[in-house]
C-alpha cells in the first residue's frame, strides 16, 4: 500500500502512553502540582505516527497544532526568500522537542516544511489547548519564551551566515577565473566610482592598457593551453608589481588594465616601463615546468583629465596601446593630455 504523505496515522491518546512529562522541553522546571494540571490538559491529545519521509508540517499552510516529538526525528525544510524553491537545512528535532509553536501563537502560515527523518511517535497538542497550558502555568510559558528566543537566535546566526555565504559568491563572480585578476563585471562596477573618487578629491588618476603580443601566434604554435599559462604568468607580473592600492583586472581576451589611484601620467609611465620590463623577463611555465619563450605586452598609459568619464578615458589608453603596438610593441606609449591634443 503506498504510504499517504499528508496523512499522519492516529495511535493512541497521550493517557494511555506511559512518557514522562519532564522529559518533553515545554514541561521542564515545572513544579509537581502544576505537572498533574497539565497532564490533565494534554491526556486527550492524540498520539500519531509519522513514517519516515511524511510530512508533518507543510510550509505555506496555516497552524494551528503543536508537535512534539516521543520518538524518532523530524527535519525542517526551510523556504527559500523567493518563496518557492526549497533548499535543506540540518535542522533536526528530537525527542522533547516541539515544532509548530510559532504558528500557532502568531497564527501566521508555516516558514517551513517539517518531515519524519526516521518513523517517528507525536504528540499533537491543538492550539486551544496549547493557550491553556500557558494560562495555567507560569512554566510553560516561560519554557516557550526560552524556546522561541533559542529559535530567533538561531535564525539571526543563519541570516548572517547566509549573508557571509552571499557575499562570498558576489566576490567570487567579480574575479576572473582564468587569471585571478578582478573580472569586467567588477571593473564596470569599480572604476566610474575610481574616477567620481578622483574627481571629487580632486586627485589624479590613472590607468595602463596592457595587450599581449602576437598572443595568437603564441596559442598556434604552443597550444591554448600554453596561452593560458602564458596569460597567468602575465596576470601574475602584474599584481605583484602593484601598491596595495591599485588593482590590475582582466578587460578581454589578452587584454588586461591597471588602475592606479592617487598617480599622476609621470609616475603611470614608470610603473608601466617597470610592468613592460618584467614582463619581457618574466618565465610562463607549463605544469611540467618546461619554460616556454618569454611574452612581451604593449601598453597604453592614460590619466584622467578634467570632467573625464570612464569611457572616454578608457578609449585614450587604447589609443595609447595601438601607438605601442604600432611602434613596434614591447613598449609603453602614453596618451597626450587632452589640451596638447588636436
Ligand atoms: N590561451 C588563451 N588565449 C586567449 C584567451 N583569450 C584570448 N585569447 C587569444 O588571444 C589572441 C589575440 O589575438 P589578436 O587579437 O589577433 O592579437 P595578437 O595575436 O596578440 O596580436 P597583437 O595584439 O597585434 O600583438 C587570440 O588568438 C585569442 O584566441 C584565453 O583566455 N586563453
Amino acid at each position: 500500500m503506498l504510504l499517504d504523505k499528508t496523512v499522519l496515522e492516529r495511535v493512541n491518546t497521550f493517557q494511555h502512553i506511559e512518557y514522562p512529562l519532564e522529559a518533553i522541553q515545554l514541561f521542564r522546571n515545572i513544579s509537581d502540582n502544576n505537572l498533574g494540571v497539565i497532564r490533565h490538559l494534554i491526556q486527550d491529545c492524540d498520539i500519531v505516527r509519522a513514517r519516515a519521509g511524511q510530512t508533518v508540517l507543510d510550509a505555506s499552510s496555516a497552524g494551528s497544532r503543536l508537535y512534539i516529538v516521543l520518538s524518532g526525528a523530524l527535519g525542517v525544510t526551510m523556504l527559500n526568500e523567493d518563496g518557492n524553491h526549497l533548499e535543506n537545512t540540518i535542522t533536526q528535532y528530537l525527542p522533547g522537542e516541539c515544532v509548530g509553536e510559532i504558528s500557532v501563537l502568531d497564527e501566521e502560515i508555516h516558514s517551513a516544511t517539517v518531515s519524519a527523518i526516521h518513523d517517528s511517535l507525536l504528540l499533537v497538542i491543538e492550539s486551544s489547548i496549547v493557550w491553556q497550558l500557558i494560562e495555567e502555568s507560569n512554566g510553560v510559558a516561560r519554557n516557550l519564551l526560552q524556546l522561541l528566543s533559542f529559535r530567533i537566535r538561531a535564525a539571526n546566526a543563519q541570516i548572517r551566515s547566509r549573508k557571509k555565504v552571499g557575499e562570498f559568491y558576489r566576490q567570487l563572480s567579480m574575479v576572473d577565473g582564468l587569471t585571478g585578476l578582478h573580472n569586467r563585471a567588477w571593473l564596470n562596477q569599480q572604476l566610474p566610482s575610481l574616477i567620481q573618487a578622483a574627481h571629487g578629491g580632486n586627485q589624479p588618476l590613472s590607468i595602463v592598457m596592457v595587450d599581449l603580443d602576437h598572443f595568437k601566434r603564441f596559442n598556434d604554435t604552443y597550444g591554448h593551453l600554453r596561452g593560458d599559462d602564458a596569460l597567468q604568468a602575465a596576470a601574475k607580473v602584474l599584481n605583484s608589481g602593484l601598491r596595495p592600492t591599485d588593482f590590475a583586472a582582466r578587460y578581454g581576451g589578452e587584454e588586461m588594465l591597471v588602475i592606479l589611484p592617487e598617480t599622476d601620467l609621470q609616475a603611470a609611465s614608470i610603473v608601466a616601463e617597470r610592468l613592460c620590463q618584467r614582463l619581457r623577463s618574466a618565465p610562463v611555465f607549463t605544469e611540467s615546468d618546461k619554460p616556454l619563450p618569454h611574452i612581451t605586452g604593449s601598453f597604453g598609459v592614460a590619466t584622467l583629465q578634467e570632467g573625464e568619464d570612464f569611457q572616454k578615458l578608457l578609449d585614450r589608453a587604447d589609443s595609447a596601446l595601438y601607438f605601442a603596438k604600432q611602434s613596434g610593441r614591447n613598449q609603453v606609449a602614453c596618451a597626450p593630455a587632452l589640451n596638447n591634443m588636436n
